[in-house]
């Protein structure tokens, strides 16, 4: 759902260009909303810019050990996938659950030569009687081995006349991959496929997992708008497309959109206001005349853990939490730093929410010519080579053209040179 959402105490020109996206076509799910700010926010002086910042992995790390993991439910395994355990899933009985037959070919008792009595298929009756030595059936892959067997030997290599069974069996025990009441996945573990097709192995029915983190965007900034072409000094929202796809990545709900002008009364509204775990606000967050976020998140009485990091670009990042237990994630307006601090601050927290840790980043070499200059983490886009990544030149603060051509960012750090390994945080 997209909101726009502006202040009545707009002057002529915004009113006109509210008015217009008002009377805009819906397509996108836009919905026009103009209920005025109510918040008292009488700001204070603006704040000072030269707070100390982050450093941009102790950042990180805040992000990740910020917010304890949502409450519980239970979910049907073939809706699990992207879901993360909030307790230990154990198999509900052996598995494989009996002896069965690991190939095609034909199950013996005692030393050879052996006669075959008859044939047993997988998800068919089982052989009614032991075998004696001398004795064989055929056997299909998965089927249950009678007892008295001591091999199966593949039709392939099968040699019903040979004296002795090969010393590979080729039966899988029952127990083998796990018994009774074993753990077969951890709390905090993400439900890839494989792991889904694992628990189903074992008896699962429903999985419990954490809820999965609500998350609603503000879009600061007169000058921006929704949808179409943007008109002179107005510029199209990047954060709508790029973060939803970004919290939906990480395993979390968008909840909605909304388009906020610079007004500090609606955003102390909107940050309150949603149904939702997270609000990410864009813009807002620098030293300019309309950035407010600073000043209402004071007035709310938010404790920020984060605030401006040892980055670039997206220095001008935050992250808080309302006295109401809400958390908000600040980015930068420019698109390029917003991304850079999507990836520092907001995933992380949702990873955190959602239960999980945050995954190991690939490392790889690192080449192209890159200045960096502690105490600033300098965050690229590379492209994947093979055993390497190589940086795409030229990406800005303000655009996501290096961002878009690359596979991933790689986190350049006090004292990496051309060809040294970095981390690399993947642009899924
Ligand atoms: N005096 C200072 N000026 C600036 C500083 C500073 O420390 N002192 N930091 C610079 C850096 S670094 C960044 S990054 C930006 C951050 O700006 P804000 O977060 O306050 O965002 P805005 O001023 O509203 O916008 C910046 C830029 O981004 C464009 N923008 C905003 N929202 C969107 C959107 N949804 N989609 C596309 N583009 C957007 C906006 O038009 C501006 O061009 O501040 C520097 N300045
Ligand atoms: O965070 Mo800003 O320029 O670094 O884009």
């Amino acid at each position: 759902m997209i909101v726009i959402h502006r202040s009545v105490s707009y002057r002529r020109a915004d009113r006109q260009h509210i008015d217009e996206k008002r009377h805009a076509p819906a397509g996108d799910g836009v919905r026009a909303a103009g209920t005025p700010g109510t918040a008292d926010v009488t700001l204070a002086p603006m704040p000072s810019i030269d707070r100390a910042a982050t450093p941009w992995r102790a950042a990180r790390r805040t992000a990740a050990e910020a917010a304890a993991a949502l409450p519980t439910e239970d979910v049907p395994l073939h809706r699990a996938v992207g879901r993360v355990l909030a307790a230990a899933v154990r198999a509900r009985a052996d598995l494989p659950g009996s002896d069965t037959a690991a190939m095609d070919g034909y199950a013996v008792a005692g030393a050879g030569p052996w006669r075959v009595l008859g044939r047993v298929l997988a998800g068919g009756p089982a052989w009614p009687h032991e075998l004696g030595a001398g004795q064989a059936v055929e056997i299909m892959t998965g089927a249950v081995v009678p007892g008295g067997t001591v091999a199966v030997l593949p039709y392939e290599t099968a040699d019903l006349t040979a004296a002795a069974a090969p010393a590979r069996t080729h039966i899988r025990r029952a127990g083998e991959d796990a018994r009774a009441g074993a753990e077969l996945a951890g709390p905090g573990r993400l439900i890839t496929p494989a792991v889904a097709g694992l628990l189903a192995q074992g008896g699962a029915d429903t999985v419990p997992v954490h809820r999965r983190p609500r998350v609603a965007l503000v879009v600061t900034g007169d000058e921006v708008v929704g949808a179409g072409v943007p008109g002179a000094g107005q510029v199209r929202d990047v954060f709508g497309p790029m973060v939803s796809a970004l919290v939906a990545a990480a395993g979390a709900t968008p909840v909605e959109r909304m388009l906020l002008g610079d007004d500090p009364g609606l955003l102390a509204d909107r940050l309150t206001g949603p149904d939702a775990d997270v609000v990410v606000v864009t813009g807002s967050s620098s030293a300019g005349a309309a950035d407010h976020l600073h000043r209402v998140l004071e007035k709310l009485g938010a404790r920020r853990l984060v605030d401006r990091v040892a980055c670039r670009p997206g220095g001008p990042q935050l992250l808080a939490v309302l006295p109401d237990g809400r958390w908000v994630a600040g980015l930068p307006g420019n698109p390029f730093a917003g991304l850079v601090a999507a990836v520092t601050v907001l995933e992380p927290l949702l990873y955190a929410l959602s239960g999980r840790p945050v995954p190991v980043a690939p490392r790889l070499p690192v080449r192209g010519d890159v200045v960096v200059a502690a105490p600033v983490t300098r965050l690229v886009p590379v492209r994947l080579a093979g055993d390497h990544a190589v940086v795409v030149p030229g990406s800005r603060p303000a655009s996501l053209a290096g961002a878009a051509a690359g596979d991933a960012l790689a986190v350049l750090e006090d004292g990496w040179a051309d060809g040294a390994p970095a981390d690399l945080i993947p642009l899924r």
